[in-house]
Formats: structure tokens, C-alpha cells, sequence
């Protein structure tokens, strides 16, 4: 039961503070058992109030977690580990890295080759519990891997991948959430080229979009099996899809996802 797991989130950025708020609307989760830490906690006092324990002490954090996140940036999770390694027990904690690019290998340098450790790769859309989570493991053990779904299965749901695809996945989920994001925000700007004020452009193309992926998600078809129940032929769809084509709508998409790619494996 999630009300039973001790979570610590060390440093508690964006991507943790969205985790924080999709566990915080789980109604059988226990703000009391997450420590959420940050070098200067300051922005995330406000969550005291929901009874979350803030500070800024990594080991007290770790110590008392079952499972203990890393938060931080992937440059910092090496003198993260080293700092609390003395709290961790490979028998009690399972330590969870959301870091781009760190692999597990890179982790036991430091780690008792006991240790649980995963990788997981949430989205920021955690904090409405919407995310997808692929995650990975090593060492885990039935009930530890039982723990990280469950946790990441309350703020949407969770894939397990092999460890080789964490950096597509990297690309496809977490970045991916932006890469839809800026689409939105392009059709919006189009919405208010051909007459709507930026509110209610908003709020036709939030649900058009939400639409959309809910039809995927419901009916389980390919996007271009709904397109073609859109496009009348001759119709205005058709040549509004074209020209998007013709100005490397498609390809612009894929080459972001490469370049973006690219950038994790050269790290
Ligand atoms: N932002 C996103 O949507 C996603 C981020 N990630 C990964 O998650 C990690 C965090 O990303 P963000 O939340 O965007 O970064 P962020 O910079 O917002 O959060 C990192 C936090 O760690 C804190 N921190 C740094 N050193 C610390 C220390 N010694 N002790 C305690 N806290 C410390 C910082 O103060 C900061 O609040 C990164 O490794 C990133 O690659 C993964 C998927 C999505
Ligand atoms: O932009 C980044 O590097 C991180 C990884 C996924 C989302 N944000």
C-alpha cells in the first residue's frame, strides 16, 4: 500500500515537486513519510503545511526512506550517492535515479553491489498524475519492484524497459511532453492569426488535444486511421495537412527527436 512507503525525494526541483503533487492528491498517501530536500528548501516550505518533511539534510532523508529518489541533476548524483551512502542499507532501501544518462553501471561505482537500484523516467505531467513512467532495475526483488510501480502507477502509470531504451525513452516521455507542448502553443498562435482571442484559442486547442489523445488511447487505432475520418476530400484538412508536410512539419518532428537523442548519447 502506498500509505505504508517512506519516500524521499533528494533535491526536489521541477520534476520532483510534480511527483510531490500527484502523491499529495493520493488519498491513501501519507505526506508524513516523504522527506523532500533541497540544497535551499526555502520554495518548498509551503508543503510543510501538508504535513511533507522539507530540509536540506540528504542523509536524515535517506535514512528513513524506503525508497529514495534522486532528484538532482545528473552531474550532481555521483556526490549524492557518495554523501548517503553511510544511511544506506542494501537490505532496506531501494535507491530510484531520475537522472538523464546515468547509468546503472555508473551508480554501483559508488553503490554496494547489493543495493537495489532503478532508473525511472517520469514526465512533468506527474503532477496531475498523468505521467508515463518506464523504468528499469537491477538487484530488485519482487516486492521491491512491486514498490516502484506503485509509486509511479499513483502518479500514472509505469513501463518496464531494458536499460538500453531509458535514453529513448528519455526523448519520447519526459522531453516529449514539451515537444507537444510548443505544438500547442503553435496552434495556438495560428488560432489567434485566424480570429480567436489567445483564451478561448487555448481552451479549444487544450481540448482538441486532449481529445485526440484519448481517442488513441481508448481506441487503440493509428493517428492516420482518425486523420482520414477528418479529411474530406478536396476538403479544407487535407491541404492544411499537406502544406504542413510541404513546410517539414513531420520531419522537423523527427529530427528533433534524433538531435535530442544525440545530445544524451554524447554526454
Ligand atoms: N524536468 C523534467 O521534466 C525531467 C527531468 N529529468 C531529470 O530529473 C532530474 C531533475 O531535473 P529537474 O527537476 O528539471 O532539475 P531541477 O534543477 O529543477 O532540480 C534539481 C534540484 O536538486 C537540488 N539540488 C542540487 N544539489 C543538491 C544537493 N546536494 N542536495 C539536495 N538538493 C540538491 C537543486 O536545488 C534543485 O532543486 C535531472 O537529472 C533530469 O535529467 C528527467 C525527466 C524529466
Ligand atoms: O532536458 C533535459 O535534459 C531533461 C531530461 C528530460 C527532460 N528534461
Amino acid at each position: 500500500m502506498l500509505k505504508d512507503i517512506k519516500i524521499a525525494i533528494i533535491g526536489c526541483g521541477n520534476l520532483g515537486t510534480s511527483i510531490v503533487n500527484g502523491l499529495l492528491e493520493q488519498a491513501d498517501f501519507q505526506p508524513q513519510n516523504l522527506h523532500v530536500t533541497k540544497r535551499n528548501p526555502e520554495n518548498l516550505l509551503y508543503l510543510q503545511d501538508k504535513g511533507v518533511r522539507v530540509h536540506s539534510d540528504n542523509l536524515i532523508a535517506a535514512q528513513e526512506a524506503d525508497l529514495v529518489i534522486l532528484g538532482v541533476k545528473p552531474y550532481n548524483v555521483s556526490a549524492i550517492l557518495r554523501e548517503i551512502k553511510p544511511a544506506l542499507d542494501p537490505n532496506k532501501q531501494v535507491i530510484i535515479s531520475l537522472a538523464t544518462g546515468i547509468t546503472l553501471d555508473e551508480m554501483y561505482t559508488v553503490l554496494d553491489p547489493q543495493t537495489t537500484v532503478f532508473r525511472a523516467m517520469p514526465n512533468i505531467a506527474a503532477d496531475i498524475q498523468e505521467s508515463v513512467t518506464c523504468i528499469c532495475g537491477r538487484n530488485q526483488s519482487e516486492s521491491s519492484e512491486e514498490k516502484v510501480k506503485q509509486l509511479f502507477n499513483s502518479i500514472g502509470f509505469s513501463i518496464t524497459i531494458d536499460e538500453g531504451l531509458m535514453e529513448a525513452a528519455t526523448i519520447l516521455g519526459a522531453c516529449g511532453i514539451a515537444y507537444v507542448l510548443r505544438f500547442m502553443r503553435a496552434m495556438i498562435q495560428g488560432g489567434i492569426q485566424i480570429g480567436f482571442d489567445a483564451k478561448t484559442a487555448s481552451k479549444i486547442v487544450n481540448q482538441t488535444v486532449k481529445g485526440a489523445a484519448e481517442l488513441m488511447i481508448q481506441k487503440q487505432i493509428h493517428p492516420e486511421e482518425a486523420i482520414d475520418k477528418v479529411t474530406t476530400p478536396k476538403g479544407c484538412t487535407i491541404v492544411g495537412l499537406n502544406e504542413m508536410e510541404h513546410q517539414g512539419f513531420s520531419a522537423a518532428m523527427v529530427r528533433g527527436i534524433l538531435v535530442s537523442f544525440e545530445k544524451i548519447e554524447k554526454k
